[in-house]
């Protein structure tokens, strides 16, 4: 019944707000760490979609070894049919560095007030997060999630330890109650040990990348012979 004693006509039920990821990236290039990831952390936090963002200009980095529109390729051809993964060019679609905060903005625009919204990120991006722009104005926007790796452990800086007080949850039910505002660490079933930097090492030595990233995109960088002169 609602408020005025009228029954509520089901079709009039307001649907549950939407659960959407971002994980941004320099995706130079795409692999199954990024794409495993994205997978189970779709299924952990029951979301609706991953938007796998290209950073256009990788703030805290230096420049990309391909293209802005190479590693967007690359990421589509990696992504494939994947149920609910999307490759999200936004940040190609603007100037100057790429600010998360930005992106995160347009998203709230475009998903609206209600949306979960979650900025997902693997631990050692997460560890510079006190360094990046408006790293309070990220929480306002989003929830956090940190994603473990087994390649990379180090202990949180203090800065860090700092910006996050008060806000760390320890299950997806408590994320799911507010827009924005928490930070929730996982630990994904599969945990990879695969880095671009690995697979541009190895592209460049002329090694085997077979497995570390979807066929299609091995094969798109090597007929390209993208990341072969190191
Ligand atoms: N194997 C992995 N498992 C979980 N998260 C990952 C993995 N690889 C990358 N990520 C996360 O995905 C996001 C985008 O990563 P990025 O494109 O920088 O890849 P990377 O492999 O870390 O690259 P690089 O070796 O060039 O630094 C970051 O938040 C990063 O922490
Ligand atoms: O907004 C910032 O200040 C900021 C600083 C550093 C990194 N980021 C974003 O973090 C994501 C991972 O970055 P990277 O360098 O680890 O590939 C990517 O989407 C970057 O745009 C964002």
């Amino acid at each position: 019944m609602s408020q005025s004693g009228l029954p509520v006509r089901a079709d009039r039920d307001p649907s549950p707000p939407r659960r959407i990821a971002m994980l941004g990236g320099t995706f130079d290039p795409v692999h199954h760490g990024h794409l495993r990831s994205a997978v189970e952390l779709r299924e952990a936090l029951a979301l609706d979609e991953v938007r796998l963002v290209p950073a256009s200009m990788p703030p805290l980095r230096g420049e990309p070894r391909v293209s802005p529109a190479d590693r967007l390729a690359l990421l589509r051809l990696g992504i494939g049919d994947t149920p609910g993964l999307v490759a999200d060019s936004r940040e190609l679609e603007r100037d100057g560095p790429s600010y998360s905060a930005d992106t995160l903005a347009s998203l709230r625009r475009e998903f609206g007030r209600e949306a979960r919204l979650v900025m997902a990120l693997g631990h050692d991006a997460f560890l510079r997060l006190a360094d990046w722009r408006e790293p309070q104005q990220l929480f306002e926007l989003a929830h956090v999630v940190v994603i473990d790796r087994p390649d990379h452990q180090a202990a949180l800086p203090e800065a860090l330890i700092e910006l996050l007080a008060g806000r760390e949850v320890d299950d997806v039910e408590a994320l799911m109650v507010r827009p924005a505002g928490y930070l929730l660490r996982l630990r994904l079933p599969s945990r990879m040990a695969i880095s671009a930097t690995e697979v541009r090492q190895r592209l460049a030595a002329g090694r085997s990348v077979r497995y570390l990233l979807p066929e299609a995109v091995e094969a798109q960088l090597l007929s390209r012979d993208l990341y072969r002169h190191g």
